[in-house]
């Protein structure tokens, strides 16, 4: 029913520290999501692969160029009254050059990979992060009413 709704692509990446465990977010300063961690992303151009958007999104965002993608999983949000939903997906990258540096967009910060500010991020993220650990790809589907902080319903699954 929902899956003939328009999608509009979007990209989700996490920077990840192995060896020290950690995670690298960004507390977003404006527009959509702000005011919230997350990992690095936005909407998908016309002229680019989604992996593209993604690697584009990151060094725009963090100043960090990613040399490899790891594809974890899609996320799809509908918005309680929007017509598009959002197809998110979701990438981790383990190589990257560069230091993360502030921008307009978002102040980076390292976290501990068990020790994400969930309370700080989007309500869905604790539902996924952990198959983003476990090395588990996933499919999940939020609903969210208008005020896109309560979830109405939800299916996240390892694919
Ligand atoms: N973690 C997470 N991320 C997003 S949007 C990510 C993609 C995006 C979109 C627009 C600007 C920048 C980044 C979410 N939406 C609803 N729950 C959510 N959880």
């Amino acid at each position: 029913e929902h899956l003939q709704m328009a999608h509009r692509l979007y990209t989700l990446i996490f920077p990840l520290d192995r060896q020290a465990n950690r995670v690298l977010l960004g507390m977003k300063k404006r527009g959509f999501g702000k005011n919230k961690y997350n990992g690095f992303g936005g909407k998908v151009e016309a002229h680019e692969t989604i992996a593209a958007g993604a690697m584009r999104e990151l060094h725009e965002e963090s100043g960090l160029s990613a040399r490899s993608l790891d594809k974890h999983g899609i996320l799809f949000f509908y918005f309680e009254g929007d017509s598009v939903a959002m197809e998110v997906h979701v990438y981790v990258t383990g190589e990257y050059a560069g230091r993360a540096v502030e921008t307009d967009e978002m102040r980076p910060e390292w976290f501990d990979m068990d020790g994400m500010p969930f309370e700080k991020m989007w309500a869905d993220d604790p539902e996924w992060w952990p198959m983003v650990l476990e090395g588990k790809r996933f499919v999940g589907r939020f609903w969210f009413k208008n005020d896109m902080v309560t979830i109405t319903r939800r299916e996240v699954a390892p694919v």
